[in-house]
């Protein structure tokens, strides 16, 4: 199958959150099955610094009255085709915000679609988020031209309808308040990045005022698990970690905890009980709750917290504020760093996740696999990913709460922090944690079944999906036994 992914982000090179790590993942999988799959990708200013750009683009196109280029490159460490859509509005050395956002991604969706109807043409058009919702609409008279909508954030929706008749072409049929709207009506395939959040939209509670367009669509709608990238991701080989481990060497990770103690400027102490999180700093991932509860935790236990993140002024200054105040015990960065992220998920006990929702989450698979615990509200993706641990029968892989209520998350930190304290259960809870499987090869056969539901393929394909099932499990052991 030939499938374009269009996105706001990829890891490596232009990766905010976790959509980065998506749409960076996933098409290497898909390509290592046998599918020719390329993204599509604004060319931001930064870009250039950190991969080879040819000065010459491979096509000229036009929208919304503006001329722009497509340049062609491979995505760093893939072999997955990256085009970068060239235009002034995109030389600014930022992803998101400023004035210029909602008419900026618009002609970036018109582009592409220009892109899939002149130059490449794929079968399928795999759409992230709001940034590429007029895609699904513009393709729906194109029938040879089919789209997959993804959500990773509900809660951007893109500009509205008045918005977009002013700045582009809305076609006479098309419905939907917002962008998000009119992609979720006009897509073929509509999914969100775990099956408990894609049961949770439907509801007044998560859906973000579009429950009811998504309860009529349901049909169309699915939820598949994110991956990780268990390549780039592993405490076996990870360069970026001071000591490289395994679940059978797990003693070797207590260095990455001392060291990260030093990094970081907390007290050096491998039995405090050390609280890492890596995150956004927006209303969605509950710092407001662990603001609530951070001095008494402090007070109470040994904790120690290491928080690296970026996000509402709000947020940061009250984390920033906290640091100062519990020096030792508290250690704030208010920046995006990739290697600090993989210290922390290398070196911390456990990784504080308590979101208010949750479309799938990156994070706590990353600290799974890194052998932090997480400490976890029970919501979206975060239910499907983390299970609660017994003490008595040791099963599970983190500890849960279920309200959004201060005082569930301090009794659930309580309990992890008492865990704590057990050592040989501790070590039985983080191997078991090690040893999930989150690579991207069961998500990419869920993604695969849907491309191919779309296109209403016939049955010898799917005999043959079973003979691509046994060439990715070779794949699997391949990368599972690097030579
Ligand atoms: N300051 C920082 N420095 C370094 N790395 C940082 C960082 N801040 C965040 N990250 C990294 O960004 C990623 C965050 O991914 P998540 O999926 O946990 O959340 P996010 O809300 O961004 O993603 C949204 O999209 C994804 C993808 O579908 C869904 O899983 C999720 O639920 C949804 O909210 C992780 O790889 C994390 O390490």
């Amino acid at each position: 199958m030939r499938i374009l992914f269009v996105a706001a982000e990829a890891a490596p090179v232009a990766k905010i959150g976790g959509m980065g790590d998506v749409v960076g993942a996933l098409p290497k999988i898909l390509r290592k099955m046998g599918h020719d799959v390329r993204i599509f990708l604004p060319y931001y200013g930064f870009l250039a610094d950190k991969m080879e750009i040819p000065s010459e683009p491979v096509w000229q196109g036009n929208a919304m009255f503006q001329d722009f280029h497509v340049y062609e490159s491979v995505l760093p460490g893939t072999d997955v085709p990256l085009y970068l859509f060239g235009h002034p509005a995109f030389d600014p050395r930022r992803v998101y915000g400023g004035e210029d956002e909602a008419w900026r991604f618009t002609f970036f969706s018109n582009g592409a679609a220009e892109f899939c109807w002149n130059y490449w043409k794929p079968e399928i058009v795999h759409c992230h988020d709001w940034h590429t919702g007029m895609i699904p609409v513009w393709m729906h008279q194109s029938p040879d031209i089919s789209t997959v909508f993804t959500i990773h954030n509900l809660a951007y929706q893109g500009p509205w309808r008045g918005y977009l008749e002013k700045v582009t072409w809305c076609p006479w049929y098309m419905q939907g308040h917002n962008v998000m709207a009119a992609a979720v009506q006009f897509a073929d395939r509509v999914n969100t990045v775990s099956p408990t959040y894609a049961e949770q939209i439907k509801t007044a509670a998560y859906g973000e005022k579009i429950e009811g367009l998504l309860s009529f669509i349901s049909g169309r709608l699915s939820g598949i698990l994110n991956g990780i990238d268990t390549e780039v991701f592993d405490p076996k080989t990870d360069k970026y970690i001071p000591e490289n481990f395994t679940p059978e060497t797990l003693k070797k990770r207590n260095k990455n905890k001392v060291a990260l103690q030093e990094e970081v400027g907390l007290e050096v102490n491998k039995n405090a009980f050390l609280i890492g999180m890596v995150t956004r700093l927006v209303e969605q991932k509950g710092i407001d709750i662990v603001l609530q509860i951070l001095e008494k935790l402090l007070s109470y236990t040994d904790s120690q917290i290491v928080l690296l993140g970026t996000g509402d002024r709000n947020y940061e200054s009250q984390m920033w504020q906290m640091a100062s105040r519990f020096p030792g015990r508290v250690a704030t960065y208010l920046l995006y760093n990739d290697a600090l992220a993989r210290r922390i998920y290398a070196g911390s006990d456990g990784f504080l996740m308590p979101s208010r929702f949750e479309p799938c989450g990156i994070s706590q698979m990353m600290a799974l696999r890194y052998g932090s615990i997480p400490i976890v509200r029970r919501t979206g993706g975060l239910v499907d990913t983390v299970k609660h641990h017994e003490p008595m029968n040791q099963t599970g892989t983190g500890y849960c709460f279920d309200r959004y209520e201060p005082l569930d998350l301090y009794t659930c930190l309580i309990r992890a922090w008492e865990g704590f304290r057990y050592k040989p259960q501790w070590q039985a809870l983080q191997q078991r944690a090690m040893q999930q499987d989150f690579s991207w090869y069961q998500s990419a056969k869920q993604y695969i079944k849907l491309y191919r539901s779309i296109l209403g393929l016939p049955e010898e394909e799917i005999i043959e999906e079973q003979t691509q099932q046994q060439e990715v499990t070779e794949v699997q052991e391949a990368v599972a036994s690097p030579s």
